[in-house]
């Protein structure tokens, strides 16, 4: 695992678009794995700058997303397709056709996780995986004691979820109690992982990350030490209680 740290959010966010953007310009069929959520806000808005600049074209760029809401529809101004059409996909050249997300309004979830991760093999798996963290280390919605070979499935959200993600609805109960996400087992299968975790809310989490000897299914994040080829782009306050506080390391 490579452990970028830098000042703030701004300096995480220009060097998560700058990954993503030579990533895309080095092979402009990328099959670029999507995170929601409010850290992956302003790499987008920089991506979307770099399109808008002409430095950068998504014509022939694939996407899958981490994960969706059961109950919501695309129009749902909460549902995570929703979230990328606003943040990115409208904003770019992208066809519609090639951008991915879980079916939340499927009438058999688990045919569409099934039909999610067949999609992901027949694009030949994914190239580059956005992350985020979640404060008790999901990543995805992949809680605690998800097994690390998961495929895509549907989970009951934890309550510290609901909370944490309530801030975008009227009210908590309005927060959806599932979701279907990409499994650790179909994030681990990804060729690169880029993590990005920013602001004190997240200093726990990356407490535990950084001192962990090994991988342990009650914290889903740590599955990402057995990855060969993850990067973790992490700010001050968000490395505020772990050992490693400056500067650039591996
Ligand atoms: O970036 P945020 O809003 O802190 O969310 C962290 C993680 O939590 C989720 O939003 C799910 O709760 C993930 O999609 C995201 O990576």
């Amino acid at each position: 695992m490579k452990l970028i740290c830098v000042k703030d959010a701004a300096e995480m966010s220009a060097y998560a678009a700058k990954q993503i953007g030579d990533a895309v310009r080095r092979n402009p069929k990328l099959v670029l794995g999507l995170a929601t959520g409010g850290t992956p806000k302003e790499t987008y808005r920089l991506l979307v700058e770099e399109y808008n600049k002409k430095a950068i074209s998504f014509r022939n760029v694939r996407t899958v997303n981490l994960d969706e809401y059961v109950g919501l529809s695309s129009a749902d101004p909460n549902s995570y397709r929703m979230y990328m059409k606003q943040n990115l996909f409208d904003k770019i050249d992208i066809s519609f056709d090639n951008c991915h997300l879980p079916d939340g309004i499927a009438s058999s979830p688990s045919d569409a996780c099934v039909r999610y991760d067949r999609m992901i093999n027949e694009l030949n798996g994914i190239d580059l995986q956005l992350l985020g963290i979640g404060r008790n280390g999901h990543i995805g919605f992949n809680e605690p004691g998800t097994p690390f070979d998961a495929g895509t499935h549907l989970v009951k959200l934890s309550e510290s979820t609901r909370k944490a993600n309530a801030r975008y609805f009227h009210s908590e109960e309005e927060v959806p109690k599932q979701a279907i996400t990409m499994g650790i087992g179909t994030i681990l299968k990804s060729r690169a992982i880029l993590l990005i975790v920013s602001g004190s809310s997240k200093a726990d989490a990356m407490g535990r990350l950084l001192s962990l000897n090994g991988p342990d299914p009650a914290f889903p994040a740590s599955a990402l030490l057995m990855h060969p080829d993850v990067t973790v782009i992490a700010d001050r306050e968000a490395l505020s209680k772990s050992k490693i506080k400056a500067g650039a390391t591996e």
